[in-house]
């Protein structure tokens, strides 16, 4: 039998970022797991103006670099397939979903894995869930109950997503509803115009609204990165994001016609480790869209670890946003067991 061992203890554990000092010198707002919750800033626009450009070059250096030279092995990728079910937020966003779809979602939720292999893996003992189901918001209240007691989270994704195109007033009512029919996770979208437009300030008073709107609920602030054209774009929204008081900032609805890429999600990382100097808070960073092989989030979760530490290997500061990346995590488990592959057709609907 495997000996599972913990994510982030074995292989690509080395060279990481220490933290930087900053965090304990403040005294931040106390939060669920212990991470305390990013209150915002006053926008900083001298900060935005001094970021010139982003090298897309040296960022695509470096996660050739962690993604060809770091390979995770055997027992140890085991575990940080484990690991990557438990940052997931377990998502069905579709035309065609349905309360009956979104209830076998949560089921699967809840099993994430089938007997034999979380038995083959030693791991009956402990429990292995999706940190949450992300849907849209006529199926809250349907996840919200189906999850009940699991510690499972939902998420709802609100905002007129994928576009962000409506009234902010309509867009802060879908926040409102989203909160009242129970959901503890608001991913919202942002118009990308206002970006395009260098509205930094209008962006940043919507961002300001919908972190109201959401009262104790948490931000995800998507910023569809595929359309937003520049790397300069993407680290400047993200830095607006966070100043404006975004729990986690995520890359892609999945519905832009590029969604989440490495080099996109280090220039993020990037700018969550900018603000972690400047201000002491822990933001949450949400890859989302097109991640669907095993293979690909053990990448993901490399870079967390190597760019920002430890901390962000915890489904409290990072996510997977994944209709279809647990299918692929059970095939591996099964195959790291048994030595063969499974049809997909043999795994439960995730
Ligand atoms: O937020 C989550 C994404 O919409 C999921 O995208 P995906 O279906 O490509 O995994």
């Amino acid at each position: 039998m495997s000996t599972i061992r913990e994510a982030g203890a074995g292989a690509g554990a080395s060279k990481v970022m220490p933290l930087p000092p900053r965090a304990a010198a403040n005294t931040p707002l106390p939060l669920e797991h212990g991470i305390a919750r990013n209150p915002g800033m006053k926008l900083d626009l001298g900060f935005l103006e001094s970021v010139r450009s982003v090298n897309r070059s040296a960022l695509e250096r470096r996660v050739a670099t962690l993604t060809k030279r770091r390979s995770i092995k055997a027992d140890d990728q085991a575990a940080w397939l484990l690991r990557a079910i438990a940052c997931m937020d377990l998502t069905t966003l579709n035309s065609n979903d349905t309360d009956e779809r979104v209830r076998r979602l949560c089921a699967k939720a809840i099993n994430p894995l089938r007997r034999d292999i979380v038995e083959g893996l030693g791991i009956a003992d402990e429990t292995i869930r999706p940190a949450a189901v992300c849907v849209y918001h006529p199926f809250v209240a349907t996840a919200v109950e189906a999850l009940r007691g699991t510690g499972v989270h939902v998420a709802a994704v609100s905002t007129a997503f994928p576009h962000g195109l409506t009234p902010l007033s309509t867009r802060l009512q879908e926040i409102e509803a989203s909160v009242k029919d129970g959901a503890d996770e608001i991913d919202v979208v942002i118009p990308r115009g206002l970006v395009y437009g260098a509205k930094w300030r209008e962006l940043f008073n919507e961002i300001v609204a919908m972190r109201a709107a959401c009262g104790d609920a948490h931000l995800k602030v998507i910023l569809g990165t595929g359309d937003l054209s520049t790397l300069r774009n993407v680290m400047l929204a993200s830095m607006v994001a966070m100043m404006a008081g975004a729990d986690f900032i995520k890359t892609s609805t999945g519905k832009e016609s590029v969604n989440a890429t490495l080099p996109v999600g280090l220039a993020m990382v990037r700018a969550i480790r900018a603000y972690f100097e400047e201000t002491g808070y822990l933001i949450g960073f949400k890859p989302a869209g097109g991640i669907s092989t095993a293979k690909v989030s053990l990448d993901w979760l490399v870079l967390m670890k190597e760019e920002l530490g430890r901390p962000w290997l915890e489904p409290n500061l990072f996510r997977f946003g994944a209709s279809s990346l647990l299918t692929d995590i059970e095939r591996q488990l099964e195959h790291h067991l048994t030595g063969h592959y499974s049809a997909n057709h043999r795994h439960a609907m995730a």
